[in-house]
């Protein structure tokens, strides 16, 4: 029987600017996003009735209820339809990368394979949830509105990345909620060329993740994450989304395998390259 297997990356916020709120609560974002080889798979075949198995160094932290995003977004692309998931579950959970909404995306590519059947338009696909849309395609991209206006970003110098995160999860309506100022500026419009990744970084370093202060102020040990990826001498450090995961770039040489390594042994630690 045909088993069809789609990756899922983790999603990495390198900038977050908040620049409004919408009438629903719902806040406008302007970030940069990109993608690592760092991630979750999601494995679907026929079956006559629709399940979700969890499997992965992860998988004891998600219940195969309802509401798991893979079901949720199995059910948006064909009802109650039939096939056998199961998701290996790598990316710890509610941590700012996206985890959750990469396996959305990977479930309806998988299943609009499976089936036969066209992937949902985008306002669709947003109701999962805002990074959905965004997990779609693993490239760079700019986006904005609520997560829902996407626009490719070429010309990103190639670079490695370390994750980490500190072993505590941050419940993303709570860091929007401790955002005090809503109305924060835009990145700017076009953004640069870059012309390598020094380049890339100096202007990363000018840039901000808005939500890094409100997740502080719930999740202190962030602090010490970021300062603890500031000493492997990666070129720049920061928080993905919501937190609490924090990220370090690399040039390709190696640097980001030792740097990983070297992070305090209870903490959740990854290693890749930006895709
Ligand atoms: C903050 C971001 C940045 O990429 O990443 P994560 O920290 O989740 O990885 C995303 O916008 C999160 O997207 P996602 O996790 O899919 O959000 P949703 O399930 O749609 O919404 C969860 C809650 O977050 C808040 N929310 C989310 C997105 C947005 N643009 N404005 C918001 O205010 C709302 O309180 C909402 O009820
Ligand atoms: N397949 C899934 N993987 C991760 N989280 C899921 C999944 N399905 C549902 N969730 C729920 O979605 C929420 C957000 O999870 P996740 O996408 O990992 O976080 P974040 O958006 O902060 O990166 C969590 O509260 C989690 O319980």
């Amino acid at each position: 029987m045909t088993t069809v297997e789609v990756f899922a990356p983790a999603k990495i916020n390198l900038t977050l600017h908040v620049t409004d709120q919408r009438a629903d609560g719902y806040h406008l974002l302007d970030s940069l996003v990109v993608f690592a080889d760092i991630g979750d798979t999601i494995l679907a075949k026929a079956s006559e009735t629709l399940s979700l198995a969890l499997d992965g160094p992860q998988g004891d932290q998600l219940t195969a209820e309802p509401d798991n995003l893979v079901l949720r977004a199995a059910r948006l692309l064909a009802g109650n339809r039939g096939a056998a998931l199961t998701l290996v579950k790598r990316l710890p959970v509610a941590s700012g990368i996206g985890g959750g909404s990469a396996d959305a995306a990977a479930t309806l590519h998988a299943l609009s394979q499976l089936w036969g059947l066209a992937i949902p338009e985008s306002d669709a696909i947003v109701t999962l949830g805002a990074d959905v849309p965004v997990c779609m395609e693993s490239v760079p991209q700019r986006m904005t509105g609520i997560g829902d206006t996407l626009a490719p970003v070429p010309g990103l110098p190639r670079m490695d990345i370390v994750l980490v995160n500190p072993g505590v999860s941050v419940s993303t309506p709570s860091v929007f909620q401790n955002l005090s100022n809503k109305r924060n500026a835009p990145m700017p419009d076009p953004l640069p060329h870059w012309r390598g990744p020094v380049d890339f970084v100096d202007w990363l370093q000018t840039q901000r993740n808005d939500l890094l202060a409100p997740a502080i102020t719930l999740q202190p040990v962030m602090q010490d994450t970021l300062q603890a990826l500031r000493q492997t001498g990666a070129m720049h450090v920061g928080m993905s989304g919501s937190g609490a995961t924090c990220f370090a770039l690399f040039p390709k040489d190696g640097s980001a395998q030792l740097a990983a390594q070297s992070m305090p042994a209870p903490w959740w630690r990854a290693h890749g390259q930006i895709l």
